[in-house]
């Protein structure tokens, strides 16, 4: 999020496909709202929600009030602030495949444009199924509602395409109506603040931009756990699997800006092509060393929390026999200079024992080895970039055990981001961007084709393979067997929270990371 000055932004008016869906109640409403709020956005704006459904604007101006209430992340203090802000809105019955109705709803913008003075600043968005987003840009140019004397943006949600093929016929679809510098592909982890904090922490600090290589760097873990399954999202997620719905997207945008040269500015342009190198240089696997170097996996039955939970294949909507995965592990190589020999592993899952994202890295040992834990060996230092659910940085390094004699103890140095003030939600900080026609946290087209390229390939494999490679884990536990593996054939294991022994904090040796990994 830049720092313009509120008094910088433009009006404008939000055309919101999809405007009383599932993602329009629990985020980008309550999103707008805490921008609303904070005086993050002009005064003199308007949002007019679509849908099929019948519905009267004073209806949906309640949806908007609950959807606030239940889903902003702080409770809401000033009743009148809300209902003045609900008034923002009006919502419109439009099918998206009924050409005339556009006409309508061009006729409705202009009529808020003109009643409120807005300059014709039209940000489309799509919270719509993703089979719809063609045929909608189309429409929106063929009524003219593209043209405007101000500026339109097209805000688009994942996922973009299901291979690289059907990703490029939708990107052409859309730029016959928009640029691509006015198209805003949302990938919801840019809009978390400690995803954004990975450049920071890289750039801004000589102690670790000066060691972010393959001399000081021994490996990289990027992980991306959750407790929740499938939930009621069987009918995408079966087609998908995880190496679409995460890997392809939220997980690579992590490697890219762990692994990107500096940008020579600050801007858009600059970052995007930094870290478009990055998935230049990844290493493409061919279909003959997926099984080498990536691991699926599917849960079945098991406990959380104590509850007994469902296996996949049992889970409402999910195809008898389904071979897709809810878990990917992977070793990934970035073939440049700076990333040479350096393994990336990356995992992420469905029904794992606890919701974690982040990302580690682990540092090379000292060329000599001076002192010794009580296991006769040295830890290694870790940086922990912790993403979710807890936002801030933990480095792990050697001290002396307190009273001991030459024992050393790895201790944990903690940063909390989120303990002072709580972070603003990703959507929150990636509405207010596009609204100022920020694109340094949306995907450009080319990062979205590359990482289709890579993961293409692999996808290839496993839909050749049958279940043999498909590896099955118990819901509430780590992962197969079969990811732990892929890591300890390299002789590491993986980190848990980035805790991989025992830590002390001021005076205090705990045990937290013990047993975990
Ligand atoms: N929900 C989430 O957490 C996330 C969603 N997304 C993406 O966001 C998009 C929306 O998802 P989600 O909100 O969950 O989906 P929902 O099904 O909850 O909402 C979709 C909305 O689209 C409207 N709609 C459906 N068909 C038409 C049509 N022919 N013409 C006009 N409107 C139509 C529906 O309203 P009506 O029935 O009244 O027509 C409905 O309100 C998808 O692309 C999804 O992949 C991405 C990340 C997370
Ligand atoms: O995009 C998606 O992300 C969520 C996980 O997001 P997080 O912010 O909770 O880490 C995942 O559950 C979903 O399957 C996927 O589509």
């Amino acid at each position: 999020m830049s720092n313009l000055k509120t008094s910088q932004l433009d009006p404008f008016v939000m055309i919101l496909f999809g405007g009383a869906g599932d993602l329009a109640r629990r985020k980008l409403i309550p999103a707008l709202y805490g921008l609303y709020r904070n005086g993050l956005i002009h005064e003199r704006f308007s949002v007019i929600g679509l849908g099929r459904s019948p519905r009267e604007t004073e209806d949906y101006r309640q949806i908007i009030m609950e959807s606030v209430e239940k889903h902003f992340r702080l409770p809401v203090e000033h009743r009148g602030e809300l209902e003045a802000f609900s008034r923002h809105f009006e919502y419109i019955s439009l099918d998206v495949h009924d050409r005339e109705g556009y006409h309508r709803l061009k006729e409705r913008v202009e009529d808020r444009e003109r009643g409120l003075g807005i300059p014709e600043n039209r940000l489309f968005y799509l919270a719509i199924a993703p089979g719809l987003f063609g045929e909608v840009s189309f429409h929106l140019r063929d009524c003219g509602l593209a043209r405007t004397h101000g500026w339109k943006r097209l805000v688009i949600e994942k996922p973009f395409g299901h291979d690289y093929p059907s990703a490029k016929e939708l990107n052409d679809r859309i730029r016959e109506t928009f640029q691509e510098d006015e198209i805003y592909r949302i990938d919801h982890y840019l809009g978390k603040e400690m995803v954004q904090n990975i450049q920071v922490i890289r750039f801004a600090n000589t102690l670790f931009e000066n060691m972010w290589n393959n001399r000081y760097i021994d490996h990289v873990q990027i992980t991306a756990s959750e407790v929740v399954g499938v939930e009621d999202r069987a009918g995408y997620y079966d087609g998908a699997g995880a190496l679409r719905d995460m890997v392809q997207n939220h997980i690579l945008q992590m490697v890219m800006l762990v692994a990107m040269e500096p940008p020579s500015r600050l801007k858009p342009e600059a970052i995007h092509d930094e870290k478009i190198k990055v998935l230049r240089s990844l290493r493409r696997w061919k279909e003959e060393e997926v099984n080498r170097n990536m691991v699926r996996g599917q849960y079945t039955g098991g406990f959380q929390n104590g509850k007994p939970v469902l296996g996949y294949r049992e889970e409402d909507g999910v195809r008898e026999g389904s071979h897709n995965e809810t878990f990917v592990a992977g070793r990934l190589y970035i073939d440049n200079f700076r990333w040479s020999g350096v393994p990336f592993y990356i995992r992420t899952g469905k029904r794992m024992n606890q919701k974690t994202t982040e990302v580690v890295i682990q540092f090379k040992g000292v060329p000599g080895q001076l002192y010794f834990n009580k296991d006769n060996n040295l830890d290694p230092n870790l940086l922990v970039i912790k993403i979710n659910p807890e936002e801030g940085l933990s480095l792990q390094i050697n001290a002396k055990k307190p009273g001991a004699e030459n024992e050393v103890v790895p201790i944990a140095m903690d940063f909390c981001h989120d303990c002072e003030e709580s972070s603003p939600e990703a959507y929150e900080s990636l509405l207010r961007d596009a609204v100022e026609g920020d694109r340094t946290y949306f995907t450009h087209w080319d990062e979205v084709s590359l990482a289709w390229k890579f993961v293409d390939p692999i996808r290839k494999a496993w839909d050749q393979q049958t279940d043999s490679t498909l590896c099955f884990y118990e819901a509430g536990t780590t992962g197969p067997k079969e990811a732990d593996a892929l890591l300890a054939r390299d002789g590491y294991r993986w980190h848990s929270s980035g805790l991989s022994t025992s830590v002390v904090r001021g005076n205090q040796i705990t045990e937290e990371g013990k047993g975990k990994s």
